[in-house]
């Protein structure tokens, strides 16, 4: 049974001044793939996924989102159904309650007042408190959330997606700025949450080793393009010292 490409883009270029930083960049995913980004830094992996997340427009290119032209969803609203995006500096209100960062995934399907009167609902302060329970936040759910440390605050960015459910989530290196102890455990999370719910994960690494850990499919940019596109097994050390070897030196 063959089903159509969850995502799947066609000649995306973006120019940043006379920096080109994607250059005619075409990618097909299936759904339920697992996909790590990585390459040196400055080689697009940000723009690409800012690109997908409709975030910036590309300069040139298009791309479909399960099988319909980005241009052509009707709302913001309806794309963050199929569309969610995590970012290393989480995108949460330190000023308000756990609960109410959570309940902001509801955005997606409500908008914004609908969202925020939910919190009277009990269904929906429910699924909030389900989605903290699956992150280990359970006794978490009334604190300020600027007083969490920042794993337990990307916990909150993850039960929020877990809220807003989205097909495809997008994160850019989301645990670049946590310990090593920390990162793993946040990311082996989001893994486990993303097989659960039959999502797909496109994820920017800088950690080779996380990438050929977590993630079936690794691809791998260098000044734009792609460098390499494989199943993590198939890389090799080769590869990957041919993709981080600093131009002067080969
Ligand atoms: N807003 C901008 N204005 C000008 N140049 C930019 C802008 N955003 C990105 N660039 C440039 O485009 C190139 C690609 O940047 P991008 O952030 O996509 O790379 P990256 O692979 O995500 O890097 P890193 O791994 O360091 O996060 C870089 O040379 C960067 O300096």
């Amino acid at each position: 049974m063959s089903s159509k490409p969850i995502l799947q883009s066609n000649n995306l270029s973006k120019t940043y001044e006379r920096k080109i930083a994607l250059s005619s960049l075409s990618l097909t995913v299936e759904k339920g793939e697992l996909i790590a980004l990585i390459g040196p830094s400055g080689t697009g992996k940000t723009t690409l996924l800012n690109i997908l997340a409709n975030i910036i427009p590309s300069d040139t290119g298009n791309f479909e989102v399960d099988g319909l032209p980005i241009q052509h969803y009707p709302s913001n609203r309806i794309l963050a159904k199929k569309i969610g995006v995590i970012r290393q500096q989480f995108d949460l209100v330190g000023q308000s309650p756990v609960i109410h960062n959570v309940l902001a995934g509801r955005l997606g399907e409500w908008g914004f007042f609908k969202s925020l009167f939910s919190l009277v609902f009990p269904q929906d302060k429910d699924l909030a408190l389900a989605a903290l329970e699956r992150v280990g936040l359970r006794n978490k759910v009334y604190e300020k959330t600027s007083n969490l440390s920042g794993g337990e605050q990307q916990r909150v960015a993850l039960a929020r997606l877990l809220v807003q459910h989205p097909e495809v989530i997008l994160a850019d290196e989301p645990v670049a700025s946590l310990d090593p102890a920390r990162a793993e455990d946040i990311l082996s999370m989001l893994v486990k949450l993303v097989r659960e719910e039959k999502q797909t994960l496109i994820t920017s690494l800088h950690s080779v080793e996380y990438a050929k850990k977590y993630f079936t499919r690794i691809i791998a940019l260098r000044e734009g393009s792609i460098y390499f596109d494989s199943p993590s097994e198939e890389i090799t050390d080769q590869m990957l010292l041919d993709l981080y070897h600093l131009k002067e030196l080969e």
